[in-house]
This record gives structure tokens, C-alpha cells and sequence, in this order.
């Protein structure tokens, strides 16, 4: 018998019922300007994503663009008129101060799949480009007639070019505000939807000065999960591999501290067994060495860190060449021995303990790791993923854009199975959460700071509006 829903009752309603899929629903976060509160109509919404997934020209994964659809046909619906931008490789060299502007790192290819997606028609707009790498300086005022084509509704919506190949979006100078002046001036409110994109630039964090800003729907749900992740179930795990050894071994100090067990792999393990072996292996710096001694000495008394232990040596980067690759033991490092490059990991370390019993016995991993060369040395990853798979009981989040990438291709029924399974989360941006697990509060990302500044300056601005109208009224 079904039974009438009443406050009381709190049972479910006659035409209406609740949807439990297992996962954890989305709260709205008070603490956040949101997109829901947002008055969006007839108006020009600058809307970064992180749709970081381009390769030579052709999307990896879909899922990254698509996580993003939702605050698009929302912005859309509501009478928006979205100009969207987002970041695509590290095209900005920050030693040689140099932008490389190649056409494999243009929107093209996102712009024809959102095209289709959304079935509305968008523009790329064309700028100057200042010498041969100086990326682009100005937003010129051309743009005007596609804003006015924008707002006459000629068009569907505005993608910007790659926002790493405008000389300000990484800039700490006069570029900087040059860039987010001219960015500014082209919108009349700003939605982040690019959670991924952590890292304090133009477009995910100087704007929010300039423009009413709101938190995509993206951002609000990825927000949402890793607060999960800062309350884990123990044992946790985390395993952090890859090539973005710049950005990701600062976070791994404070994460380590946070963790019952930490799994390296890539250049990170690279790094840190030249720093605790006194090894040498080709293509990793010594400045680097330096950076991993510290987690060196951390590991000596906690010994956390639980290391693979073979490896695979290749004489190229070229590929899987005959007789030009090899398993190395860590049992046979000893100090001043030299390598060549460690490409992957050898499937054998996952199937052996420690490694082995730590990971079936976690109740909580972490995972940012693609553990070796793509695409040729995948045999470690794939190995990896499938013994995390096994355990069933422990909860699994994966993140970060090329984690996923590689995750999808390599095991593409499990992929589809992660993305609908409450034992399995996965966040668009990697960096990100080892990010908020070093600062401990999810709360505490730069680029969410600002978001959550904007809505208090909006709040005053309101405040002392209200009391100039009860003023002006009383008078
Ligand atoms: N041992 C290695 N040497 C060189 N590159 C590696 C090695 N292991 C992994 N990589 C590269 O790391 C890249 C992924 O790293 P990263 O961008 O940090 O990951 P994510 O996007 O998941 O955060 C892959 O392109 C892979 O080819
Ligand atoms: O792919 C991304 O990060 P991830 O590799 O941590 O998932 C994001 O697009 C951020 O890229 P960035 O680390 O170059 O700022």
C-alpha cells in the first residue's frame, strides 16, 4: 500500500519518489555563490572549464568535457549567453618565460564536440599573437561583434582560445591585469566549473575580482566528494605517479603525513629512489634529487612509503624496442650505479607484497597515477588498476586527467562500471585533490577562496544597497 507523504511521515509522495542510486547526492553548499542563485538572463556568462584532454588535436576522454555539459545547459536554459574558455597542455615554459602556441593545443576539437553535444553553434574568435612566443597580448575589441552576435542570440556561444596561449593568464604582472581587465569586460558575471584547475591564474582565480561570480555545477559536486576524501576510512592509501613532478611534489610532504601508505610511481618515484639510493637515472634532474630528499628522511622513522619493487629500464623513450628494455630490481641499487630511463613499473611489484597487502587490505585509495611512459609502457597502470579493483570493500577515488584517460582506455567495461559505482568516485582534476588533502580543508583552494570572497562582497554590496533604499524611503 503506498502511504500519503506528510512532513510527518517523511515517507514517499503519491506521484513523487525518491531516487537512491547508491552514490551520495550533491548538498548545495551554502558557503559558495552558486550557480542555482545566479540571475543569468539575457546576460554574458565567462564560463571556464577544464576540458584539458586534447592531444594532438583529438579528444582522449570525453568524460572530462561532459562532466561539464550540465552547468552549460543550465547557463543556456536560464537565458545565458555563454563565452567559454579553458586551458589545453602547459603551453606557458616557465623557465624560458615562452608561450608555444601549436595548433594541437586549440579548442578546436572540443569546440565540434560541444557543437554536436549542444547543438548550438559556437565561434572562435581570432587574436594577435605576439611574436613567436609571446602568446597573445590583447583581447581586441573585433570580439565586440561577436558579443553583439552573442547577444542578439546569431549564435550560440563564444569559445575562447586556449586561455594558456594569452600572455597574462600566468603572468604575476602588468599582463596579468591587462588580461583579466580585458576578460572582465567581455562578461557580465563568471561561472568556475574547472575543478581541475587548481592553480591560482587569470582565468580561475584574478577574475573573480572583476565579475559577480558563481561555482559551476561541476565544482559544487567534485567539492562535495572530496570532502570525502579527507574523511577516509583506514587504512588509506594514496597513490601519486605521473610526469607533473613540479606541482605535485610540493603537496606530497603534508599528504604523506595524512596517509597510512603512499605509492610512488613515474617520475615521482624516479626522483625519490635517485634521493634514497643514491642512484642515477637518466632524464631526472639534480634540483629535483634535492626537492624528494626531503620525503626521504620523512619516510626513515614512519615508513610509509611502499616502494615497487621492479622496475622497467628502457636505453629509448622511443617505444618498446627489442632488446632495448629490461626489469631492474631495487635490491640491486646500490650508490653511484647509473640508469637509463625508468619507464614503468613491472606488473610483478602489484602482485607481490608489500604492495600486494597493502592495497587489498585498504579501506580507502587514492589514486593520481599513470604509472608509466604512454603509450607504450601501460603495463604497470593496467595491473594497478585491476588490483585495486579486487578490493571490493575499500572505497576508490581516481583523479586527475590523464589518470582517467589512461584508466578508460586501458580497462574501458571497469571505466564505465567506476563511473555509476558507489565504491568508485572520479574527479576530473588530480592535482586538485592532493591539493586539498595537503591543505586539509576543502575549503582552502585558492581558487575557491575567491568564489567564496566574491559572494561575501556580493553580500555587502546588497547589504548596503537595502540600506540605502530604506534610507532614501524613510526620508
Ligand atoms: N616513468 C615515466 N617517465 C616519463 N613519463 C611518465 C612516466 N610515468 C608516467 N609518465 C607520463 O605521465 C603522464 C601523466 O602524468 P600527469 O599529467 O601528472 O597525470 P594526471 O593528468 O593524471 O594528473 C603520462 O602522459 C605518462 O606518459
Ligand atoms: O589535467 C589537469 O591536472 P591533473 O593532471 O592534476 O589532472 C588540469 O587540467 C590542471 O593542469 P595543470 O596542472 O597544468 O594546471
Amino acid at each position: 500500500m503506498m502511504v500519503p507523504y506528510t512532513p510527518e511521515s517523511g515517507v514517499g509522495m503519491m506521484v513523487g519518489y525518491s531516487v537512491d542510486d547508491g552514490r551520495d547526492h550533491m548538498d548545495l553548499d551554502p558557503r559558495l555563490p552558486l550557480l542555482q542563485d545566479a540571475d543569468l538572463n539575457g546576460k554574458v556568462v565567462l564560463l571556464r572549464v577544464d576540458h584539458n584532454v586534447v592531444k594532438k588535436g583529438k579528444i582522449l576522454d570525453q568524460y572530462r568535457i561532459d562532466v561539464t555539459l550540465a552547468t552549460m545547459y543550465n547557463i543556456v536554459e536560464r537565458g545565458g549567453r555563454p563565452i567559454i574558455m579553458t586551458h589545453i597542455g602547459r603551453p606557458f615554459d616557465k623557465k624560458a618565460k615562452k608561450i608555444t602556441i601549436r595548433q594541437d593545443d586549440s579548442v578546436d576539437a572540443v569546440v565540434s564536440y560541444l557543437q554536436r553535444k549542444l547543438r548550438i553553434k559556437f565561434v572562435v574568435p581570432q587574436f594577435h599573437v605576439n611574436g613567436d612566443d609571446q602568446g597573445i597580448h590583447d583581447i581586441d575589441t573585433s570580439i565586440n561583434w561577436l558579443i553583439q552576435d552573442l547577444r542578439s542570440r546569431k549564435i550560440g556561444g563564444i569559445y575562447l582560445p586556449n586561455t594558456r596561449w594569452f600572455a597574462g593568464e600566468e603572468d604575476k604582472g602588468e599582463n596579468l591585469q591587462r588580461f583579466v581587465i580585458q576578460l572582465a569586460g567581455l562578461a557580465d558575471v563568471y561561472v568556475n566549473d574547472a575543478f581541475g584547475s587548481w592553480q591560482s591564474h587569470a582565468s580561475t582565480y584574478h577574475i573573480t575580482k572583476y565579475l559577480p561570480s558563481y561555482a559551476g555545477l561541476c565544482l559544487q559536486d567534485e567539492l562535495c566528494h572530496v570532502k570525502l576524501v579527507l574523511q577516509p576510512a583506514r587504512p588509506f592509501v594514496a597513490i601519486v605517479a605521473g610526469a607533473k613532478y613540479d606541482t605535485k611534489i610540493g603537496p606530497l610532504t603534508e599528504i604523506y603525513k595524512k596517509v597510512d601508505h603512499l605509492i610512488l610511481g613515474g617520475v615521482m618515484y624516479n626522483t625519490y629512489l635517485c634521493a634514497k639510493y643514491g642512484i642515477k637515472i637518466k632524464g631526472v634532474q639534480e634540483s629535483d634529487i634535492e626537492l624528494a630528499k626531503g620525503l626521504v628522511e620523512q619516510d626513515k622513522t614512519e615508513k610509509k612509503i611502499v616502494e615497487l619493487t621492479h622496475l622497467i629500464e628502457s636505453d629509448t623513450l622511443e617505444g618498446r624496442k627489442d632488446g632495448q628494455f629490461r626489469v631492474i630490481s631495487i635490491k640491486d641499487f646500490a650508490p653511484g650505479k647509473d640508469y637509463n630511463y625508468v619507464v614503468d613499473v613491472d606488473p610483478t611489484s602489484f602482485e607481490m607484497d608489500p604492495c600486494k597487502s597493502v592495497l587489498s587490505s585498504a579501506e580507502t585509495i587514492f589514486v593520481n597515477a599513470v604509472m608509466g611512459l604512454m603509450p607504450h609502457f601501460w603495463h604497470g597502470t593496467s595491473k594497478m588498476d585491476e588490483v585495486i579493483d579486487n578490493n571490493i570493500k575499500a572505497q576508490k577515488f581516481f583523479g586527475g586527467g590523464d589518470t582517467l584517460q589512461e584508466f578508460k582506455s586501458l580497462h574501458p567495461k571497469l571505466y564505465h562500471e567506476a563511473l555509476h559505482s558507489p565504491k568508485y568516485y572520479l574527479f576530473t582534476g588530480g592535482g586538485t585533490v592532493l591539493k586539498v588533502i595537503e591543505e586539509g580543508d576543502p575549503y582552502g583552494l585558492e581558487i575557491v577562496k575567491a568564489l567564496m570572497a566574491n559572494k561575501e562582497s556580493q553580500q555587502q554590496l546588497h547589504a548596503s544597497h537595502n540600506h540605502v533604499n530604506a534610507h532614501g524611503r524613510l526620508a
